[in-house]
């Protein structure tokens, strides 16, 4: 394929609740949809997911801008591309910027897809034609906030529940969430909330059957993790800390984990959270896709890549209405009886809602390649 330009729109879009977790408070999301255009005028999106300030990972919205300004899209000057599986290699002398990477490869597979007339899903070897769907709850002012949350989410069939937990907002709620809904599939996501000090406090949430408890130390900390999962039954699922097939070999090695949590944008793009699907499912270790709190375009591509069979569990993809007053694509992403339809048409599947785009946009540039 011969790309002719890269745009970027910067948007900015307010959250419909804000969502808290351990470290930081989201209220509106900032990113940029890049689109790649062909010499036929074809159109592939991605976007951005790194958020204002460095919280999750060492991406931001603004490293995200100059990583694909300054290095990625000269990187993709004067070359033809034949399968878009090519980009992580080309992008290789630029490191990390996972996911200043991930937003330029997933517009590239778009538009591949679009050339080649087939489903994005296909052409990464999904088989669902239904996703279920998840939800992720943030720390609420009080527990009873949470409570009635949740009971909206089981009562619209939602198949599992994610819930937010720091010091202060683990065990008593938990204990409280299991009191109501004795058998709900639940999970606890510390973003790095804990450390190997807390090693036997943590022992208690064994009594709470959780599904996992996501990311309790810090990214680096595989070591750490590994104790912990020698001394709980709960099975520990790594985020921040995947960067790559090669830290899912490390934490899986070392035993550090049970599950992995994939998300594009972390592991630098579709190719490589592909490779990360094939490696976990060949070894019967459970994966699921994660969430950034993402738009249109992003929940699409996060759509797309847990139809593969590996994803076996229920990620935190939730409708567009969950997120947003209104959402970038049309048909927004509805969620009917907990699951997701994995949309036929090619590449993402979704058009592009430019009306909403241009409500939301702040900034928009153009870059002849
Ligand atoms: O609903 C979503 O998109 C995911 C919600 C979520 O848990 C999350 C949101 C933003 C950043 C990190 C995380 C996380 O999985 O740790
Ligand atoms: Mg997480």
């Amino acid at each position: 394929m011969k790309l002719t330009e890269i745009r970027l729109q910067r948007l900015k879009m307010k959250l419909n609740n804000p969502f808290r977790n351990s470290i930081s408070a989201v209220n509106a999301k900032e990113l940029y949809i890049i689109t790649a255009i062909d010499e036929a005028g074809i159109e592939g999106y991605g976007e951005t997911v790194a958020f204002d300030t460095p919280w999750y990972t060492e991406e931001t919205v603004a490293t995200n801008r100059m990583a694909i300004e300054s290095w990625l899209i000269p990187l993709l000057r004067e070359k033809t591309i034949s399968h878009p599986e090519e980009i992580t290699e080309l992008f290789s002398v630029v490191k990390r910027n996972q996911m200043a990477k991930a937003a330029v490869e997933e517009a590239i597979w778009d538009l591949y897809a679009k050339q080649t007339e087939t489903p994005l899903y296909q052409l990464l070897g999904g088989n669902r034609t239904k996703i279920a769907a998840g939800i992720s709850l943030g720390i609420e002012p009080d527990v009873k906030d949470l409570l009635k949350k949740i009971e909206q989410k089981v009562i619209a069939g939602c198949p599992r529940v994610k819930v937010k937990i720091k010091k202060g907002w683990d065990m008593d709620i938990l204990r409280e969430i299991r009191r109501h809904f004795p058998t709900l599939p639940l999970m606890a996501d510390a973003n790095s909330a804990y450390c190997i000090r807390d090693l036997d406090y943590l022992r208690q949430l064994d009594e709470f059957d959780l599904m996992m408890i996501e990311q309790p130390f810090e990214d680096g900390d595989f070591a750490d993790h590994a104790q912990l999962q020698r001394a709980i039954k709960t099975p520990v699922c790594l985020d921040e800390s995947i960067h790559s097939l090669q830290d899912v070999r490390t934490a899986l090695e070392l035993g550090s984990c049970k599950v992995i949590n994939i998300k594009i944008g972390r592991v630098g793009g579709l190719a490589e959270a592909k490779k990360i699907h094939d490696y976990c499912f060949a070894r019967n270790i459970p994966v699921w896709c994660g969430g950034m709190l993402e738009a249109g375009i992003g929940r699409a591509h996060n759509i797309a890549l847990a139809s593969l069979p590996g994803f076996t569990l229920p990620g935190d993809i939730g409708g567009s209405a969950h997120y947003w007053k209104k959402d970038i694509i049309h048909p927004e992403v509805v969620v009917t009886n907990g699951e997701i339809t994995v949309p036929k048409s090619p590449g993402i599947g979704y058009e592009i809602d430019r009306d909403a785009i241009r409500k939301y946009l702040i900034e928009e540039q153009i870059f002849p390649l």
